[in-house]
């Protein structure tokens, strides 16, 4: 796949490793053995985490635009704009995140506490707003656009987790090549990728990746955004869009976007009773922490898959771990008892 063709920024520290996670694969009977790729632990930028991944391609961009402000947006305890204050940071621009009112929590510290206190220390401009949930391109993120013009300062507006971005899907493309390197290195092959889906970069750049050498229909997306039909109208464009920028060769079909709408009840950002059992047997099991909007629900999905005999027996599972654990400062109620 032709990803030479794009500049890359380093933010990550390269490759990141793919464990066997044995105690875990006995927990759910050893008769599908799970791995995981540790894109939480790819970076020293802010506790790292799948978007800076993405944005390794966008920065050049961003830097070739003569731009002096990164403009984003997220929830409140949004993954994605941390990850984008960390860049601004580390590439010396000004960066402004808006920040939605996207979970009806409990939490007294929830507006405080994780992603956005370390936002705020990297010193971005971090503006809560009352708007709810919404993957698509918000107008609270135009004005913020409109308010660096304003101040006279040269804005790059980066969408919601990086992933309508024209560049948005090349990171997870580098996944999937990464890890089909790491397999011919390991003498194994993954039958199976369990991917958390949101704004549908991460998924999106992964079936590309992946249907170079068949394996579309492998990437297996646990949609978190509790609005499965936007989430993948938008993996679908972003599959279409990179799929010719890396010239894949070949349209990929719609059976080949797997995404699986069983998990992310209640609602985003809310953790059901099995999301919180799925993390808490990860945590106790492998030290492996995932949080209760994103990866909670993706470990959640595997578990059940595997319960209900989804993998055929004997089966390689790849879990892409894409970070997110900073956001369970927010929940320290639900999580009190342990
Ligand atoms: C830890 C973690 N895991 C998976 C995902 C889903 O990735 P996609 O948005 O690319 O589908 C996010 C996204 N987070 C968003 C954010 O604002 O943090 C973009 C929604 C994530 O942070």
């Amino acid at each position: 796949l032709r990803l030479d063709k794009f500049k890359k920024y380093s933010l990550t520290f390269g490759v990141t490793p793919i464990e066997h996670l044995p105690r875990l694969t006995a927990a759910l009977g050893g008769k599908v053995q799970i791995y995981a790729k540790r894109d939480d632990c790819n970076s020293g930028l802010a506790m790292g985490g799948n978007k800076l991944r993405k944005l390794e391609y966008i920065v050049p961009d961003a830097i070739e635009s003569n731009a002096d402000t990164l403009v984003s947006i997220g929830g409140v305890q949004s993954n994605h704009t941390r990850m984008v204050a960390a860049t601004a940071a580390k590439i010396g621009m000004k960066c402004v995140v808006v920040q939605e009112s996207w979970v009806p929590h409990e939490d007294a510290v929830y507006d405080r506490v994780g992603n956005i206190l370390m936002t705020r220390l990297m010193g971005a401009d971090s503006r809560i707003v009352e708007d709810g949930f919404d993957i698509g391109i918000r107008k609270s993120w135009e004005n913020a656009i409109q308010s660096v013009k304003d101040a006279g300062g040269k804005p790059y507006g980066i969408p919601a987790g990086a992933s309508v971005h024209k560049f948005g899907g090349l990171g997870y493309v580098g996944f999937a090549e990464e890890v089909r390197a790491q397999e011919a290195e390991m003498g194994i092959k993954f039958d199976y990728i369990i991917v958390c889906v949101v704004t549908g970069s991460t998924q999106g750049g992964m079936i590309v990746g992946f249907a170079a050498d068949g394996r579309a229909d492998r990437v297996i997306g646990i949609d978190a955004s509790g609005t499965p039909e936007q989430t993948r109208a938008q993996v679908r464009q972003i599959v279409d869009n990179t799929a010719e920028l890396v010239e894949l060769g070949r349209k990929v079909r719609d059976d080949e976007i797997v995404i699986l709408n069983d998990y992310a009840y209640p609602a985003y950002g809310v953790p059901s009773a099995e999301t919180n059992e799925a993390i808490r047997l990860a945590a106790r099991t492998e030290a492996m922490i995932t949080d209760p909007v994103y990866e909670g629900k993706s470990m959640q999905g595997m578990i059940d898959l595997v319960k209900k005999g989804y993998f055929p027996e004997g089966s390689k599972v790849l879990y892409a771990h894409l970070g997110g654990a900073p956001a369970i400062n927010g929940y320290s109620y639900t999580y009190r008892n342990g």
